[in-house]
């Protein structure tokens, strides 16, 4: 039978790349973005090529909206075997310019979007038959090597990602006994808006141009290359595949040597 995948923040960038490679794999995908029509757009791409692909909206800070997309995709694609919770955001955060605000949408999104999806994933996951020690569902949640190690000017934003890493291991050791895996990815320096937008950002403050922050970034990459979207996307191909039943709780580091742990 067809699996089923639905991927937040899939519309563009890493997401975007993920869901490619999943319909690739064989994957029927659900393209779930706050970006209706960038969802639509890359769902349509897929669909045109003959692949099996639905686009929703969702909003990762909204409980009842993640719910709800994970529904409409059982009732979709017919079925529900892997959540990937990607979306993200990564504004630069200079410690004094921190604002309540910031500090809200920040949390809801980074780690209120990923308890979200792991609920709505188990609550699908929980009806399906299983026989003994079999694997009937895997989320694998976004961090980044920035949940790794603090990276500067990014309090909120790595702190988030360490905020991951933490509840993927409490999830995996909560709902192992369920047959379900939990995984994390976290990628390095990634040719993508979020990450071209945070080198401005840090380079404006710099007083430097664009291409300043970038290689800023890129200096403690072992590889010594800056990473493809597709890169990361065949790291989580690979955690949502049967190949990866017997690891949970585990982060994936796909980040050129960046971080070694
Ligand atoms: N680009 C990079 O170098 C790295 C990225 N990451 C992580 O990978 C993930 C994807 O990052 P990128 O592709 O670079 O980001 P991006 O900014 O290029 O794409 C993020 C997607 O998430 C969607 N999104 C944002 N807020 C949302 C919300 N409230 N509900 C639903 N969708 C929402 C956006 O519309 C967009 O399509 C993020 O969790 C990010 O923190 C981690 C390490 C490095
Ligand atoms: C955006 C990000 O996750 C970085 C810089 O590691």
């Amino acid at each position: 039978m067809t699996k089923v995948a639905l991927v937040t923040g899939g519309a563009q960038g890493i997401g975007q790349a993920i869901v490619q490679r999943l319909a690739t794999d064989g994957f029927a995908v659900a393209v779930a973005d706050l970006n209706l029509e960038l969802a639509k757009q890359t769902a349509f791409e897929l669909t045109t090529a003959g692949k099996q692909a639905i686009a929703l909206k969702v909003d990762v800070r909204d409980q009842n909206s993640v719910t709800a997309a994970v529904q409409k995709t059982v009732s979709a694609l017919g079925g529900f075997d892997v959540i990937v919770n990607n979306a993200g955001i990564g504004p630069t955060t200079p410690i004094q310019t921190i604002t309540p605000e910031q500090f809200d949408q920040i949390y809801q999104i980074n780690v209120g979007g990923v308890v979200w999806g792991i609920q709505a994933a188990v609550a699908q996951f929980k009806k399906k038959p299983r026989r003994e020690h079999e694997i009937i569902g895997k989320i694998i949640n976004a961090t980044s090597q920035a949940g790794v190690v603090g990276n500067p000017n990014l309090l909120l934003y790595s702190s988030t990602k360490f905020a991951v890493r933490g509840l993927t291991q409490v999830a995996a050791r909560d709902l192992a006994k369920d047959g379900i895996t939990v995984n994390a990815f976290a990628p390095g320096i990634v040719k993508t808006p979020m990450m071209y937008d945070i080198a401005h950002q840090v380079s404006r403050h710099a007083g430097k141009d664009d291409n300043w922050g970038m290689q800023t970034f890129a200096k403690n990459i072992a590889l010594g290359r800056l990473s493809e979207p597709a890169e990361v996307a065949a790291a989580v191909s690979f955690l949502a595949s049967s190949d990866s039943d017997y690891i949970t709780g585990h982060t994936l580091e796909v980040d050129g040597g960046m971080q070694f742990n």
